[in-house]
């Protein structure tokens, strides 16, 4: 096919019979030329040309309403979808992110638990000072971000006009550039900043409530998950309400502020990229509720395995001794296994919807840098305006494809913030504040037909029908076979627990009246294995009372304790450990009557160690015991002779029941359950001490009743 020879020599390009010295054409030639191309073209190529693009207009067309139809279609959609979920009351398996709370009732009525995404983004409202500053920094970053790319542009066109030109330009694009790089820099440290700020305070809230909670909640939970909340739960919510909210303001500015140059340099090659649009977001809104369920499920199996691990190197030594290292690393490695399921799982959703999104992407590149060449060949564009167009794509892919993952992150977060929200909420059943106050303490211990049942196991009652009294300045003993349900007794008078029917009283006042912070403060307990915290000595016993150190060398001496402490290199300074292991059982437990000791209690709870000691540092445990007991009501669950041959009274629990009631000497001589118990543990332990010994003093240590 023959060009024709005007036309070429109009147009001028690569022509050998165009004049070297020729002007460069003026836009008006261009477009008479682009004019004249089309009317001098032989018939048949001129009707290629208008078939091919009216298909290409046609499928833009298309593609562009088709996509309108579909956003419109999907959001109708999902209207109507939630209003059919709530019909059909299925709502609960399928929204579980709101719904996941609302089991709790109060006076009957079910409480909408208030947890989603803008209660988490609520978290930051005391950051807020900081979270304006470093949105500011993020409008100037994403302000820069996209500038550039006109400047960009601006600057291939003025490379193809004059130096002078060209170097203002790039000047002004370095300085944008600069400034972009600056406001990114406080946008960054600003927003990890106030990240910091709210996960610290979080943690602080979460904590207070987890130990605000009554004894109850901790039968159920496990100390492990618990600590899981506090250290990896805040750390999901704290990148998800900062950085990634950040990250998800800055992608969605620069993604708008893209498209709106985009449609100022070019509208129909605007058009063409949006198409894809309501694909992605339709598969982001599908991978955001995956994600965030698995990431829940991935949250709590990490919970169980750090669980497990809390329960086996706190127990090391009990592992250590039964060689259990291997079964405890099978345990671990169970719920590890499992926790990397749901990783696993994750990775696949993840690296899916990236790959997908990655690919949609492209093909947008793609389609825009074919229409955009198509543009610029038509003349219709300029290479400036077109290099302008495809980095405002890349910006505006580059921002989706961050965006995906950002909000697969922050759905995680959602996901972490359920149980978060779950704990903070939760109201303790027994309040630790609130209440009566009264001014002396009057009147005794009152029992009246307690029933009782563990919440954590509630087909086992306890407690039947429990009633007896203690009067005040009297020492009680509790004695019975093992899981009567005596330390079951302890625990509701420290009112860790409320009886599910009848009253606990203190004097004549129901404890349920009493505020429970002051009533503890009047009442001390010490168990057969004593807790320490992992401080020193002097810190462990003023643990309950801020006290000098007088105060604290004087309990100690009164346990019994004072000459061991004296005899190491610290002194009172000297750290025990975690939970006292660097202390001897004896040096413990003299250590925590001390402790029991300093509060100088009106109502003394023990609970008689049965285990082993050596004769003298029993001696000088029980010598502390005895002088604790002084002057005060006590209730003790006894093992020894000794101690139930002093007491006031004794009082016999057999499978939730009371037995006996009486003084020691009565109780023999009924000849009932207290007598058969007495018998069988002396003659367990030594078989020659006979019936008639036990009105006598045989052995004082003697271990009445087998743990
Ligand atoms: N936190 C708990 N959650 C559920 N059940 C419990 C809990 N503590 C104890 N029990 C159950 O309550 C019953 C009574 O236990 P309790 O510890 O009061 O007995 P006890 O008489 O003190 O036994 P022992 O002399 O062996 O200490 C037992 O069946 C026990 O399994």
């Amino acid at each position: 096919m023959e060009e024709d020879p005007q036309r070429t020599r109009l147009i001028g390009e690569s022509n050998s019979d165009v004049s070297p010295d020729r002007e460069p054409e003026s836009q008006d030639e261009i477009r008479v030329n682009y004019r004249y191309r089309y009317y001098t073209l032989p018939s048949l190529r001129y009707i290629n040309v208008i078939r091919m693009m009216l298909f290409i207009d046609a499928i833009i067309a298309i593609a562009f309403w088709a996509s309108v139809i579909f956003s419109l279609l999907e959001f109708i959609m999902a209207l109507l979808s939630f209003w059919a979920m709530r019909k059909l009351k299925i709502q609960r398996i399928l929204h579980r992110l709101n719904d996941a709370l609302e089991e709790v009732e109060e006076d009957g009525k079910p409480i909408k638990r208030d947890v989603n995404i803008f209660r988490l983004v609520r978290l930051i409202k005391p950051e807020m000072g900081m979270i304006s500053l470093a949105a500011l920094s993020l409008l100037a970053s994403t302000a820069s971000q996209t500038t550039a790319p006109l400047f960009f542009g601006m600057v291939v066109d003025a490379a193809q006009t004059s130096m002078a030109r060209l170097n203002r330009t790039v000047l002004i694009l370095l300085l944008i550039y600069i400034a972009g790089a600056i406001a990114g820099l406080f946008r960054a440290t600003l927003f990890t900043l106030a990240g910091q700020r709210m996960v610290a305070r979080l943690r602080k809230e979460l904590f207070n409530s987890i130990i605000q909670q009554e004894i109850a909640f901790f039968d159920q939970n496990r100390t492990g998950e618990l600590t899981n909340r506090l250290a990896s739960d805040t750390q999901v919510i704290q990148n998800a309400v900062t950085v990634n909210i950040s990250m998800l303001a800055r992608y969605i500015m620069q993604i708008i502020g893209s498209l709106v140059f985009m449609f100022v340099l070019n509208a129909s090659l605007t058009g063409v990229l949006l198409a894809v649009v309501p694909i992605i977001s339709l598969g982001a809104v599908q991978y955001g509720k995956f994600v965030r369920r698995i990431r829940q499920k991935f949250q709590d199996r990490l919970a169980d395995a750090s669980s497990t691990a809390e329960e086996n190197i706190s127990n090391i030594r009990t592992v250590k001794s039964f060689v259990a290292e291997n079964k405890a690393l099978t345990l671990y490695s169970e719920s590890v296994d499992k926790s990397y399921l749901e990783g696993k799982r994750l990775a696949i959703a993840e690296g899916s919807f990236t790959g997908t999104i990655g690919i949609i992407v492209a093909a947008a590149i793609s389609l825009v840098l074919w229409y955009g060449g198509k543009l610029v060949f038509e003349k219709d564009i300029t290479a400036g305006v077109l290099t302008s167009f495809l980095l405002y794509t890349l910006n505006v892919a580059f921002a989706f494809g961050l965006l995906s993952s950002v909000y697969g992150d922050f759905m995680q977060a959602v996901g972490a913030s359920i149980r978060i929200f779950e704990l903070l909420d939760k109201t303790p059943a027994i309040s630790n504040q609130g209440g009566m106050k009264l001014d002396n303490l009057q009147g005794g211990l009152e029992f009246d037909r307690v029933q009782f049942t563990y919440p954590s196991r509630p087909d086992n009652q306890v407690l039947k029908n429990v009633s007896f009294h203690v009067e005040r300045g009297q020492m009680v003993a509790l004695v019975g076979p093992s899981g009567g349900g005596k330390s079951t007794i302890v625990n509701l008078i420290e009112r860790f627990y409320d009886p599910d029917s009848g009253s606990i009283k203190l004097g004549s006042t129901n404890l349920k009246l009493l505020d429970p912070s002051w009533f503890r403060k009047q009442m001390s307990a010490v168990s057969q294995e004593p807790t320490l915290f992992a401080c020193s000595i002097r810190d462990n016993i003023s643990y309950g009372k801020e006290a000098d150190f007088n105060e604290v060398q004087e309990a100690a001496k009164q346990a019994n304790a004072h000459d061991f402490i004296m005899s190491f290199e610290e002194k009172y300074d000297t750290l025990v450990g975690e939970r006292g292991v660097r202390l001897s059982g004896g040096q413990k437990q003299r250590v925590a009557i001390a402790r029991a000791l300093l509060i100088n209690p009106d109502i003394l709870l023990l609970d008689e160690a049965t285990s082993a000691l050596d004769a003298e540092s029993e001696h000088l445990v029980q010598e502390a015991i005895d002088r604790a007991m002084n002057n005060r009501t006590v209730l003790v669950i006894a093992h020894r002779l000794s101690t139930v041959r002093n007491a006031n009274k004794v009082i016999v629990i057999s499978k939730g029941q009371l037995a006996e009631e009486g003084t020691h000497d009565e109780l023999i001589a009924r000849n009932g359950v207290y007598k058969k118990l007495v018998l069988r543990q002396l003659t367990a332990g030594e078989t020659n001490i006979k019936e008639d010994n036990l009105t006598d003093d045989p052995v004082d240590n003697r271990v009445l009743m087998n743990k």
